[in-house]
């Protein structure tokens, strides 16, 4: 579970959450929209302690992610906008043993891990695979799988379907709802909602750094008007 209670936070002294409050639940698939700049980013980097609140908390599965920074970095995956930047190593099964060898995992446990990774995201045996060869819903996939490879009770991700086509954007999404189903909470940052929304249990929307929407998708579509959020057509 993550949890957000009361946070707040600026920069330099522009306001840019305010007394956000929320709940991602293991298993959740949640959205996050909203226009650019209202503070999507922002709150996700504070999942995994890369930003700190001014105030409030944010919790990971019960405990501050400020108390135990690695426990919060192990439980929430991050997938940020372009995958291309998160990339450590040249080939595919270096890239996603990264983090779990960061761990300090026995070989035998990353390669587990690694494999278990590349399989959910369909790219089982592509270990050898050159990264930069790789076509753009490939190397989502492989951000993905390196955030999976920690084994994370929640993925966190920033508008992972920038630059993707159509085919590319499905697949990564059917493997997010797969995810999911299988236990693990998703909260997707996007500010195109129109193939996601079915997918999803719940979506937020956040204006102005506030928490403007938050329901099933069904009830948030109404709402959702006004956003500057790229909805389903009725
Ligand atoms: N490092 C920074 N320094 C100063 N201001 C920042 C910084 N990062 C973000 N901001 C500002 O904080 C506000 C919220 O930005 P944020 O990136 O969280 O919004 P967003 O909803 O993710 O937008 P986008 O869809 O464009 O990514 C914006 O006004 C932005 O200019």
């Amino acid at each position: 579970m993550i949890e957000f209670r009361s946070v707040s936070y600026a920069f330099d002294d522009v306001s840019v959450l305010e007394d956000v409050s929320l709940t991602i639940e293991d298993g959740e698939f949640c959205l996050l929209a909203g226009a650019n700049g209202s503070g999507k980013t922002t709150l996700l980097r504070h999942c995994n302690g890369l930003l700190t609140p001014d105030s409030g908390t944010v919790l990971v599965d019960g405990t501050p992610v400020s108390d135990d920074l690695i426990a919060a970095r192990s439980r929430v995956g991050m997938v940020f906008q372009h995958p291309r930047d998160q990339f450590v190593a040249a080939t595919v099964g270096a890239d996603v043993a990264f983090g779990p060898e960061n761990l300090g995992l026995e070989r035998a446990e990353i390669d587990r891990r690694v494999d278990a990774a590349l399989e959910a995201v369909n790219m089982a045996g592509r270990e050898d695979d050159r990264i930069e060869a790789l076509s753009g819903g490939e190397q989502s996939r492989v951000a993905i799988a390196g955030a999976l490879a920690m084994d994370p009770t929640h993925l966190v991700l920033d508008e992972p379907f920038t630059g993707l086509d159509e085919p590319a954007r499905r697949s990564v999404l059917g493997r997010l709802a797969a995810l999911s189903a299988d236990g693990t909470g998703v909260l997707l940052a996007t500010h195109d909602l129109r193939d996601v929304l079915g997918l999803a249990d719940r979506a937020i929307a956040m204006r102005d750094g506030r928490v403007a929407v938050d329901g099933s998708p069904d009830d948030a579509l109404g709402d959702l008007a006004g956003l500057e959020v790229r909805v389903p057509d009725r």
